[in-house]
């Protein structure tokens, strides 16, 4: 038994599972998201370059990935900070900070974050999607790539002492390439070694959380203990979903807030709006999944920032708890997937 057993990894320390409290699964609170520009419409090149002002925030809110000074989240460490005394007011306990290596992971701004409001952060280890990853990282073995994401749990990532609490988010593209392959399988190394937790960034398609799926599973990841994100955007079909279901992850709606008509990394997509995302919910419970459910607003961006008119870090536990209430997800099932959820994903085996 390690000292990390049935405790939970902060970037201040291991903590007791109850102490988690209300916690948000997949959130950033710095990190930089150039590697996902859009390049803006013939005709948008000069709000593309503007100063974020109020009378273009509805194209910024439909156009996020276009406007360069958006994708830089890094930029608001104050604005961040402010939003996080809110979360707390609001009865937030914990935030995991899926930033992972790739999309400038700062640990010592978590660890003052955390600090500074309270609430506790729990950091990423491992690498985001293939694009952003280095000539160094493609050549590594999967016997390197598990020492290093090891290390960053046991010892501490990016040349400080700060561990990781979780591995991921962990950066899939579709059709899932052989250097992302090699960090699944070196993901799922490293989990059997150390017990932990796993998040998965899947790929565009709605085949992709399944490939994910099989390919930690062969190489002998417990998926009871692995998160697969962004569902909101992957699988729209129900009967897709429950097959989905089936094979045992925590199942993640973390785009809450997010209400984009054109999805610009796939247009075959319709992102669907909040309510829609609650009734995924209210259909998941139904079907008996509760203890699977985990929820988030995967904040990337400046925008979605209540600094530049967004709905920030409390959205859900201000407006879609409530709406998820109206329609018949009872208190005790929020409290499941606001608490005892993470809370079961969140501990170390
Ligand atoms: C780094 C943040 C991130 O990957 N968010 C997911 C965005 S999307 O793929 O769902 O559009």
């Amino acid at each position: 038994m390690s000292e990390r057993s049935g405790k939970v990894q902060t970037v201040l320390g291991l903590i007791e599972p109850d102490q988690l409290g209300r916690t948000m699964t997949h959130e950033h609170l710095t990190m930089t998201f150039e590697c996902s520009h859009v390049p803006p419409a013939p005709g948008d090149e000069g709000l593309a370059a503007a100063p974020i002002e109020m009378k273009h925030l509805h194209w910024l809110q439909q156009n996020p990935y276009s406007h360069q000074e958006n994708l830089l989240l890094n930029q608001e460490i104050e604005a961040v900070k402010e939003e996080l005394l809110c979360y707390r007011k609001a009865g937030g306990g914990s935030i995991v900070e899926n930033t992972t290596t790739g999309i400038n992971r700062n640990l010592p701004i978590l660890r003052q974050l955390a600090k500074d409001t309270g609430v506790h952060v729990i950091a990423g280890a491992g690498y985001y999607v293939d694009v952003t990853h280095s000539d160094e990282t493609r050549k590594m073995t999967v016997e390197k790539l598990t020492d290093i994401i090891v290390s960053e749990v046991l010892h501490g990532a990016d040349g400080t002492e700060i561990r990781c609490g979780v591995i991921g988010e962990i950066g899939t593209s579709w059709p899932i390439t052989e250097s992302e392959k090699k960090v699944l399988r070196a993901t799922a190394h490293a989990q059997t070694q150390l017990g932990c937790p796993v998040i998965i960034h899947p790929g565009r398609d709605t085949a992709a959380p399944g490939e994910v799926i099989r390919i930690l599973q062969e190489a002998g990841g417990d998926i009871s203990k692995t998160v697969m994100s962004h569902l909101d955007r992957t699988i729209y079909d129900r009967q897709e979903l429950l097959e989905f279901a089936k094979m045992g992850s925590y199942l993640e709606y973390d785009l809450f807030g997010t209400e984009l008509l054109n999805y610009p990394f796939n247009l075959r997509v319709d992102m669907p709006s909040d309510s829609q995302r609650v009734q995924n919910l209210v259909f998941l419970v139904r079907e008996g999944y509760e203890d699977r459910i985990l929820i988030a607003h995967d904040i990337h961006t400046k925008h979605r920032l209540t600094k530049y008119g967004g709905h920030g870090y409390s959205h859900i536990l201000e407006n879609i708890v409530p709406k998820m209430l109206s329609r018949g997800i009872t208190q005790n099932q929020v409290d499941k997937i606001l608490i005892e959820n993470p809370k079961h994903w969140l501990t170390f085996k």
